[in-house]
């Protein structure tokens, strides 16, 4: 059974209204088994602490005045949550406590772990009661009585059985965050964001599946949401990059918190219990998600230079001063960045090993692939040069740039560096399906090409499929060295982990390149939309489809948003959809299309002059790449059916291949069987062929095989692709061999047809076609 922790922030818990908020997220989200960490409700712990200082100060009435206030806090809440009884039961409950803390107080012998305690006990108590009022089974537990520490460690195996042995499966348990004890019993505290840090541990301990951190924003954003406005909340992150953000201070997520997690497949969420739909943010194992950009920003810090610093000991020092403190090399020197106002307690701890550098500092870190680091901290230098701001220190690491300044990095300076450092890494993902005649010339093609769209748009190739095995990189695979990764990477796949991968993949934009000839790819279509995917077909599988399911698919991109491109798909590299789209935008009406629209047949039927047998012409049209992987689709006029249909549709037509009449260029019973026996009886193909010949010879004509489609004014349509003869003079008898003519007349076009005409078939025309269509989606997404 899975098991989930979610954990639920003070703020989540601040007024009853928000205990009732979190009570319908646990009945939605949570079943028996599930553990339910919580922190104290609103600012308790804060209130507590001020408690703890007035008693050490010996303040006796601000003592009993912030006491007060804790009491009234809390009778509130247990007033509005609950009736009668219960109400009365806890209102005891909380007075008898209260009582203890005052005399505690009065022989001296309060503690303060013991008292900071109270705040997530009260938590732990109210909640669960609240859910068995509602119905569920919940159960309070105090982690005291879970986590043990000796000597600050925490004692792993004992935790462990504590925790199988008090949570089973039959009711919700909502446990304390923040605390545990020592082994003669003491209350301590886990320190800073030490219930989140409670919420790992337990899943860890209990084998959860996953931990949800409810909190009041509602993922990780790649810079402050309060400050930008557009900032972007990013789906995954990786636990490399939560962990250096964390350890930059970023508030979202303490590095501590993570640490459990580090060799466990516990999935950690982050999400807003005050906007419960909006999705998480993931954090994810290395290799699950891209390295993304970020800027946290810092305030009102000091660069403390350290001698020498021991390992574990700037962990030491964050927990006394109960704040991250980030430590880095330097020109062979050791510095770390405190909060200012824990400054001189950090160099107490450091007894004379440290001194201060630079102090009241401000500032910022950009964090992103380490590939882009270094042009970022130019382009930050630069912009920060423009805003009259001085840079006091700089520092470059792998994956961070940090920049410390005297001026505050205001909202107006954060946004500038937003849209310029982070907006502008923008992404998409592309996939390229088939590596084959096209595809791999495309895929050399890539390097300079997406050099070239690299300067509008971070583009990258995630991965390459061929029919059994693929290569997937969700960070890029180098389009240098693709062959070599291939041999070394790639790994057998289904349809099922592809469409699970693809759909991992955290990019703003995806698009699956289609470079197949398989019907069988096309059919994952729908699924790849699901996946938010963009689509770029060369394959014509899916642009004649059966109606129903065409007009779904389009109607599925649609409504996401989503393009399709599929210019290749006809006439190779020709813009024959770029001008048909482009004729009924401005408003006019395409009436008829003729043509030669197969680059084989063209170049088959202009090259033969019977000196050498029609079939080894045919083996040769296959060789220059001309062909379909099988060329009966192209001597059966169905693969020039397709495309007259993809034009048909092109131009606002509901028509299936049936619809569309088709005389073969090869004996029927030819098309049945494998190749190797179609190779076997080509003499029959060089009979047929020869034949048709020798008809164009009587009349004085040339055999061609054509297209045409006549619209008429009822809106009805007719359509053909057969064989012709036609005049020696003409246009389509005097093509150069491959190359495809369509002939388009339109209300516009009526007398004078527009003609546009090329090479229709080729490796390279193609891949550059489809090369076309990856600008034009570029162009788009910008
Ligand atoms: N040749 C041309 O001039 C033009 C071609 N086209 C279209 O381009 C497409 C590709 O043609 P071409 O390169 O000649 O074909 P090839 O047969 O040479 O290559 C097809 C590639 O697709 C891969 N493949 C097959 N099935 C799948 C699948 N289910 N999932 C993933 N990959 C798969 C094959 O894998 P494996 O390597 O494992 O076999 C192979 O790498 C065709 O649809 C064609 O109609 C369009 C315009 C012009
Ligand atoms: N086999 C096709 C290739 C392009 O679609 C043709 O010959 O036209």
């Amino acid at each position: 059974m899975t098991k989930v922790v979610h954990k639920f922030g003070g703020s989540s818990l601040s007024s009853a209204e928000r205990y009732q908020a979190v009570a319908q997220i646990v009945l939605s989200h949570c079943r028996a088994g599930d553990c339910v960490v919580v922190s104290a409700a609103g600012k308790t712990t804060n209130t507590l602490v001020k408690l703890w200082e007035s008693y050490q100060q010996d303040d006796s009435q601000g003592f009993s005045d912030i006491l007060l206030q804790v009491e009234n806090h809390q009778a509130e809440l247990i007033r509005a949550l609950f009736e009668s009884q219960q109400q009365h039961t806890l209102l005891e409950q909380l007075d008898l406590e209260l009582q203890r803390i005052t005399s505690h107080a009065k022989q001296d012998t309060l503690h303060e772990a013991t008292l900071l305690a109270h705040g997530e006990l009260w938590s732990a108590r109210l909640l669960a009661c609240y859910l068995s009022q509602l119905g569920f089974a919940a159960e309070h537990v105090d982690a005291r009585n879970l986590f043990t520490l000796h000597h600050g460690q925490l004692l792993h195996q004992q935790n462990k059985q504590a925790c199988m042995e008090r949570l089973k499966d039959t009711s919700l348990y909502v446990v304390t965050g923040f605390i545990a004890s020592d082994v003669e019993k003491n209350t301590v505290t886990l320190g800073r964001n030490g219930s989140d840090y409670s919420a790992t541990l337990l899943a860890s301990y209990i084998d959860a599946d996953a931990v949800s951190i409810w909190t009041d924003t509602q993922g990780v954003f790649s810079t402050d949401p309060r400050k930008v406005a557009n900032a972007i909340k990013y789906p995954k992150v990786c636990r490399a990059q939560a962990h250096l953000l964390a350890r930059l201070g970023n508030p979202v997520l303490h590095a501590k918190t993570l640490s459990p997690l580090k060799h466990s497949k516990i999935k950690l969420q982050v999400r807003s219990s005050f906007d419960v739909e909006s999705p998480p943010t993931e954090i994810v194992k290395e290799g699950y998600s891209k390295a993304k950009r970020f800027i946290t920003t810092f305030e009102d810090l000091d660069l403390v230079r350290v001698d020498a610093i021991a390992p574990g000991e700037v962990g030491q020092l964050s927990q006394i001063i109960q704040h991250s403190i980030h430590h880095f090399s330097a020109q062979g020197e050791t510095f770390i960045l405190v909060p200012a106002q824990s400054t001189h307690r950090v160099l107490k701890a450091l007894s004379g090993r440290a001194n201060i550098v630079e102090s009241a500092l401000q500032g910022f870190a950009v964090v992103a692939p380490s590939a882009n680091i270094a042009q970022l901290q130019a382009q930050a230098a630069q912009l920060l040069h423009e805003q009259n701001i001085v840079v006091r220190f700089n520092h470059k690491d792998n994956e961070y740039a940090l920049f410390l300044t005297d001026q505050a990095i205001d909202s107006d300076v954060l946004a500038i560096l937003h849209d310029k450092l982070v907006n502008k890494g923008r992404e998409l993902a592309v996939v390229i399906a088939g590596l084959g005649n096209v595809g791999e010339v495309f895929v050399n093609q890539c390097q300079r090409q997406v050099a070239h769209l690299q300067q509008q748009f971070d583009v990258k190739v995630v991965a390459l499929l061929r029919s059994k095995k693929m290569l997937f990189s969700a960070n890029g695979i180098s389009l240098s060295a693709w062959q070599q990764q291939w041999q070394n990477e790639s790994v057998d796949y289904n349809n099922e982990d592809l469409i699970e991968r693809i759909g991992e993949l955290d990019y703003e934009h995806k698009v699956v390149i289609d470079i197949t000839a398989s019907e069988e790819f096309s059919k994952l279509y729908p699924q790849l939309v699901k996946q938010d995917c963009h689509l770029i077909s060369a394959n014509k599988y899916a642009g004649t489809a059966e109606s129903t399911w065409y007009q779904q698919l389009r109607e599925q991109l649609n409504e996401r948003s989503l393009h399709w491109r599929y210019n290749t798909s006809v006439g190779a590299g020709l813009p024959i959809n770029f001008a048909l789209a482009d004729l009924q935008h401005s408003g006019d009406k395409v009436t008829q299309i003729e043509g030669v629209f197969s680059g084989t047949l063209s170049w088959l039927c202009s090259s033969f002059d019977g000196s050498k047998p029609f079939s080894s012409l045919v083996l040769e049209a296959k060789d220059m790449g001309y062909t379909e992987p099988d060329p009966r689709e192209d001597l059966s006029g169905r693969d020039m059916q397709r495309k007259l249909l993809i034009l048909a549709r092109d131009i606002g037509l509901t028509l299936d291949l049936a619809d569309i009449e088709l005389e073969p260029l090869m004996p029927d019973d030819l098309a049945q069987g494998s190749w190797d026996e179609f190779l076997a009886r080509k003499g029959e193909l060089d009979s047929f062929y020869e034949h048709l010949y020798q008809q164009g010879i009587t009349q004085d004509k040339v055999l061609r095989y054509t297209g045409s489609l006549q619209v008429f004014a009822s809106g009805k349509a007719k359509a053909k692709v057969g064989i012709a003869y036609v005049d020696k003079s003409s246009a389509i008898a005097n093509l150069t061999p491959g190359d495809n003519i369509f002939v388009i007349k339109s209300v516009w076009y009526e007398d004078n047809p527009l003609v546009l005409q090329g090479p229709g078939a080729g490796k390279e025309v193609t891949a550059a076609g489809v090369h076309s269509d990856l600008y034009w989606l570029v162009q788009r997404l910008k």
